[in-house]
């Protein structure tokens, strides 16, 4: 093994300690662009998962009594370290999870606003004082942290999609279990060295690391500790999770799979259309929920669209992310890269014309071709399930209500997105996408000031924002009788 980083620890991290699993048992990390094995993390199971929720679970009393204030500034400081140790995170995230460099560290810088957003917020949870319906009594709503949490988390975001969850958790007063996705953890084990410098106490935050999610899983859902489970990945996990949760009532949260249109309308600006559909579609290689998954293009502009998407694509350069000046890495395994070649050939066959790509890139392993297709139509394979690859689907559209019938017809709303120049139009057909969220003239849309959430089968909640912290919250009730006598 020639891979070394600083941050780099190859241990589970429970109540505030290093930890192998009790039988010994590890399993590989590799990186996706070049199959190099670059660490070895326990494989969990059942019996640590349960020790790290007890860790939680004591540690939750005292974090819980914590000015917010001082919570806050433990939170800062975590924000602090992870930034000052923006470049190690970086390269960590490149070798683990195979995006270019600029965007891990991208990645990184967004992934600490929501530790910086939610040390803020903390601060904020804020309760009402309501009229009663007698003079003797005071009616008060209090906010109070909702207990133990568990964070189960995604490849294609190793931090960010942590400190989204983690953070409004810990900073209302919450303790978490973090499950990081199998083949990333070595960022999440990162981002908890960077915490206990940082001060968060033994037990408020633990990361299990583990080869049998189900595993850790069902310990995490069926545990009568465990007050809420956050969540983000593919849909059919997520319902799986959902139900399971349901024999303890826990609260859920769910970030779940998309199939985002990215809609351009007639009098769209065509170049602004292609900056956001390049933002949008490749960024990750196409491995975001919110990436657009299918474009819905004006009949009218469509050639001349299609034209020059496909000169801004050719400028994408596949390799290495770390290698300078790549700008499309590796797919995350080859079971990725079989999904987007089922997904392209099935749509070919269906009558979909290959404009640019269209196969696997010469490099090999997980890496596919940026790709272009034309003549697609809604039904095709390529437009019905998230690709989660970097193929752009072309599908003409007549008007603004074809295209608001085409995006709506689908199980998934997470992300859509919408280019045109009348404001009324644009307002207009944005209020009846039955999306999530919806970028008009934008193709990144994401922040840790956003409400980020979807509807329809794409999930529950919302993650970041002043409405993120809602999620770690519970509303309690107290009637303040005997007031009479004033
Ligand atoms: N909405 C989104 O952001 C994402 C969507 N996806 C979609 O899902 C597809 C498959 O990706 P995949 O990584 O398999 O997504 P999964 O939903 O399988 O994985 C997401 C997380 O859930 C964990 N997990 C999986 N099964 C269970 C279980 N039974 N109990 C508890 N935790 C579980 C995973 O662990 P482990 O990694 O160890 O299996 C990982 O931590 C992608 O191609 C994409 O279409 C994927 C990732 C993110
Ligand atoms: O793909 C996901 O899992 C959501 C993260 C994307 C983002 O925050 O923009």
């Amino acid at each position: 093994m020639t891979f070394s980083n600083s941050l780099l620890r190859q241990l589970a991290f429970i109540n505030g300690k290093w930890q192998a699993a009790n039988s010994g048992a590890t399993y590989a990390i590799n990186n996706p662009a070049t199959g190099e094995h670059i660490a070895d993390v326990p494989d969990m199971g059942a019996t640590e998962t349960q020790l790290a929720i007890e860790a939680a679970e004591r540690a939750l009393p005292a974090w819980r009594a914590l000015a917010a204030k001082t919570r806050s500034q433990i939170l800062k400081r975590w924000f602090d370290l992870i930034m000052a140790n923006q470049e190690d995170l970086a390269q960590l995230m490149t070798a683990e999870q195979g995006k270019p460099l600029a965007e891990s560290r991208g990645e990184v810088a967004y992934g600490a606003s929501f530790i910086e957003w939610f040390a803020e917020e903390g601060k904020r949870a804020y309760g009402d004082v309501i009229p009663g319906p007698t003079p003797d009594r005071r009616l008060i709503a209090l906010k109070q942290p909702i207990g133990v949490t568990v964070a189960i988390t995604p490849w294609n975001f190793p931090i960010a999609m942590i400190t989204r969850k983690v953070a409004p958790a810990l900073a209302v007063g919450c303790t978490s279990v973090v499950k990081p996705a199998g083949v990333t953890p070595l960022c999440a084990l990162a981002l908890a060295e960077l915490g206990k410098q940082a001060g968060l106490p033994d037990g408020v935050l633990n990361i299990i690391t583990s080869a049998h999610a189900s595993v850790v899983g069902e310990v995490l859902t069926q545990s009568p500790i465990v007050r809420k489970l956050s969540f983000t990945g593919s849909t059919p996990v997520g319902k799986k999770l959902m139900a399971a949760c349901a024999d303890t009532v826990k609260r859920v949260s769910l970030e779940l799979g998309g199939n985002a249109p990215f809609i351009v309308l007639e009098d769209a600006d065509l170049d602004a259309a292609v900056v956001g559909a390049l933002a949008s579609k490749y960024r990750n290689a196409g491995q975001t929920c919110v990436c657009a998954n299918r474009f819905l293009v004006h009949e009218k502009i469509y050639d001349a669209f299609a034209e020059k998407l496909q000169a801004a694509v050719a400028k994408l350069v596949v390799g290495n992310g770390a290698d300078e000046g790549t700008t499309i890495g590796p797919l995350i395994n080859a079971a990725a890269v079989d999904k987007v070649e089922r997904l392209v050939n099935e749509s070919i066959a269906a009558g979909a014309h290959v404009a640019m790509g269209g196969a696997r890139h010469a490099l090999g392993g997980s890496f596919y071709q940026p790709t272009v297709l034309l003549n697609v139509s809604n039904d095709m394979p390529i437009a019905q399930q998230e690709s989660f690859g970097p193929v752009a689907p072309l599908i003409r559209i007549r008007d603004a209500d074809h295209a608001v019938a085409l995006a709506n017809d689908t199980s998934a709303g997470l992300a859509a997105y919408l280019y045109g120049r009348n404001l009324q139009q644009l307002w207009s057909v944005a209020e009846r996408l039955e999306y999530g969220m919806v970028g008009i003239n934008e193709g990144i849309i994401s922040n840790e000031m956003a409400p980020f959430g979807g509807v329809k089968e794409s999930g529950l909640g919302r993650e970041g924002s002043k409405y993120g912290i809602d999620e770690y919250l519970e509303t309690q009730y107290l009637c303040l009788g005997g007031m009479s006598d004033r």
